[in-house]
């Protein structure tokens, strides 16, 4: 029982090396590589791995990695000051600023000051604005590498029940928005949703991004269901280790579902990926060179 097993891992591995063959005709028409600064303030260890991530798959697609690390205390001035710096550098075409920022800076206020043209990871209110009216921008990595997984595995999806467990303004809200326009019939769920397994019930894909270790059961699922696990939690395992699991129980799940993304090796590596892909379409917008879409 493996056929039914979405592997993100492998999915993304193939979309990386299609950016880096667009990396490489990027640089042969515009003289110089795509870049991506990203920003991290703090010593927080998982934003440490991801950006180390990052920063190593963003080298591999041939792209040139800009990192800033700034200690917990920076101000949230100093942090705006060196963004309005990325804004202005040209060789900067993709700013991530690594979130959660430590309690003293206003998230909304950072992301705000990122240029939307600019802003890779999708979260300034003018690309969720252009994502919820049909407008062409930058859609954020987690939600596009779900769907990417559930085109891939389905194909077109209109008609179907889809219900998007999670309203965040990174993952549940965009998630919701792309599924709408793939013309979905879709559901927000969320913590004050009633009969949750009634809702569960109904959908033909199920995207779980709640943050609470395998609250999702196999006998909450539609047989055959698509189930897209967003969920990266960390919890205690044997010999006082800890192991990663999502948001939905994987064995009890996989025994329903007509596909699923395992945890590690699903949505995750999904995400650096898309991340990947969206600089190199911000490199194609800045440098005023077409984009020839290359299955991205
Ligand atoms: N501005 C910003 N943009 C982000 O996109 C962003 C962020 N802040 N803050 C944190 C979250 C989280 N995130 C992940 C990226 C890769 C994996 C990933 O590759 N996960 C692997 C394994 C990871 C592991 O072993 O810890 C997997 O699921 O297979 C997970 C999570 C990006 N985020
Ligand atoms: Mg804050």
């Amino acid at each position: 029982m493996t056929e039914n097993i979405i592997d993100g891992k492998a999915f993304a591995a193939g979309l990386r090396a299609r950016i880096a063959d667009g990396v490489a005709a990027f640089v042969a028409k515009a003289g110089r590589a795509p870049g991506l600064a990203v920003v991290l303030v703090g010593e927080n260890p998982a934003s440490q791995v991801y950006v180390r991530a990052k920063h190593k798959a963003t080298i591999e697609a041939g792209m040139e990695s800009f990192e800033h690390r700034l200690s917990a205390d920076t101000t949230q001035a100093a942090l705006l000051a060196l963004v309005a710096q990325l804004n202005a550098d040209p060789a900067v075409d993709g700013i991530l600023v690594q979130l959660p920022l430590p309690r003293h800076i206003d998230e909304n206020a950072v992301i705000a000051a990122i240029d939307p043209d600019k802003d890779v990871d999708g979260f300034h209110p003018v690309n969720a604005g252009r994502l919820a009216t049909g407008i062409e921008g930058f859609v954020p990595c987690t939600p596009l590498g779900c769907l990417m997984l559930l085109k891939d595995r389905l194909g077109d999806l209109s008609g179907l029940n889809a219900v998007v467990i999670g309203r965040s303004n990174i993952v549940g809200k965009p998630m919701a928005q792309l599924l709408l326009a793939e013309s979905c019939t879709v559901t927000v769920a969320h913590s004050r949703t009633r009969d949750l397994p009634a809702v569960v019930r109904a959908a033909d894909i199920v995207v779980a991004a709640v943050g609470r270790p395998e609250m999702i059961r196999g006998d909450w699922l539609k047989p055959g269901a698509a189930v897209i696990d967003v969920g990266i939690n960390r919890i205690p395992a044997d010999g006082g280790k800890s192991r990663l699991v999502g948001d939905v129980d994987f064995v009890s799940a996989a025994a329903v579902a007509g596909a699923i993304t395992p945890v590690p090796g699903g949505v995750g590596p999904m995400t650096i990926a898309v991340l990947l892909r969206n600089t190199l379409v911000a490199a194609h917008r800045n440098a005023d060179v077409p984009f020839e879409a290359v299955s991205l």
